[in-house]
């Protein structure tokens, strides 16, 4: 503790929120996305254990599908996890918004920094994971981990019939335009409050704490941290742990 009995910045306690309460639907039928399989272990817990590889992260909320907490506690239990770390499941929303709230309440209350992290990107790695809360520890209220854009982007006036020639409006400059990817990392109390206000329905969490007005900092991501959205992304997945397993020795 500092001399005011205040926690240092370096002393702030930090808990991940791992919403994966999706269905998944862009990966084609099957099980709730985050309990698909990669390399036989299941998405979430690959998820799981990249968030509690960081030595600062000592409690991890998963927010499971609304019916599926029973099973997703078994999962954990089944499955080898650090012991410096706490667990806790709670049951998820209709959107990613809502079941970001739900594990936000679950949340006790001597924890100063959330993370929230897609179960759908499984393979971040712990360093990315590690500059995101130091950003936060440094006194950034909202840090987003962001990667350049290999595209050039349009903007366009989409069609009202699927697969009409949509008009386009503009290029933005890509020089500027960043992909983001999560953990997010962010002071509580200013997460909370920008679930508390926003009601629009948004994308991510950094953009709630965009329209609060508070300062928002982009912080570098990482190609491994990639989005399982589409089959062929589970391709990728794979392939990225088996480069990993080469590269390990086994
Ligand atoms: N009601 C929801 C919807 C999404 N998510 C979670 O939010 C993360 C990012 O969402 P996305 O990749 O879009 O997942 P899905 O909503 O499952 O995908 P889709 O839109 O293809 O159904 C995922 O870890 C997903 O489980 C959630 O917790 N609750
Ligand atoms: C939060 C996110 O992963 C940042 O890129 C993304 O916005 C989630 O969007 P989705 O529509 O749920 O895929």
């Amino acid at each position: 503790m500092s001399d005011d009995s205040r926690p240092s910045r370096t002393e702030l306690r930090t808990a991940a929120v791992i919403p994966a309460a999706g269905r998944g639907v862009r990966l084609g039928p099957g099980a709730p996305k985050a309990l698909r399989a990669l390399n036989g272990t299941p998405m979430l817990i690959h998820a799981v254990r990249a968030l509690a590889a960081s030595r600062a992260v000592s409690l991890v909320v998963v927010v499971a599908p609304p019916d599926g907490a029973p099973e997703v506690k078994s999962l954990l239990d089944a499955h080898a996890l650090p012991d410096r770390t706490d667990f806790l499941v709670v049951p998820g929303g209709e959107s990613r918004q809502e079941s970001v709230k739900l594990g936000l309440d679950a949340l006790p209350p001597d924890y100063d920094i959330v993370l929230v992290h897609d179960a759908a990107r499984p393979l971040v790695p712990v360093d990315t994971v590690d500059a995101v809360i130091q950003a936060v520890r440094d006194g950034a209220p909202a840090v987003v981990p962001a990667l350049p854009l290999a595209d050039t982007v349009k903007e366009v006036e989409p069609a009202t019939t699927p697969g009409d020639p949509e008009p386009v409006l503009a290029t933005p400059e890509r020089a500027r335009l960043r992909a983001v990817q999560t953990p997010q990392g962010f002071d509580r109390q200013t997460l909370v409050r920008a679930h508390e206000t926003v009601t629009d329905n948004v994308t991510d969490d950094a953009s709630m704490v965009e329209q609060l007005g508070e300062r928002v900092v982009v912080v570098p991501g990482h190609e491994e941290a990639f989005k399982v959205t589409r089959p062929l992304d589970l391709v990728l997945a794979e392939a990225v742990l088996a480069r990993r397993r080469l590269n390990d020795g086994f």
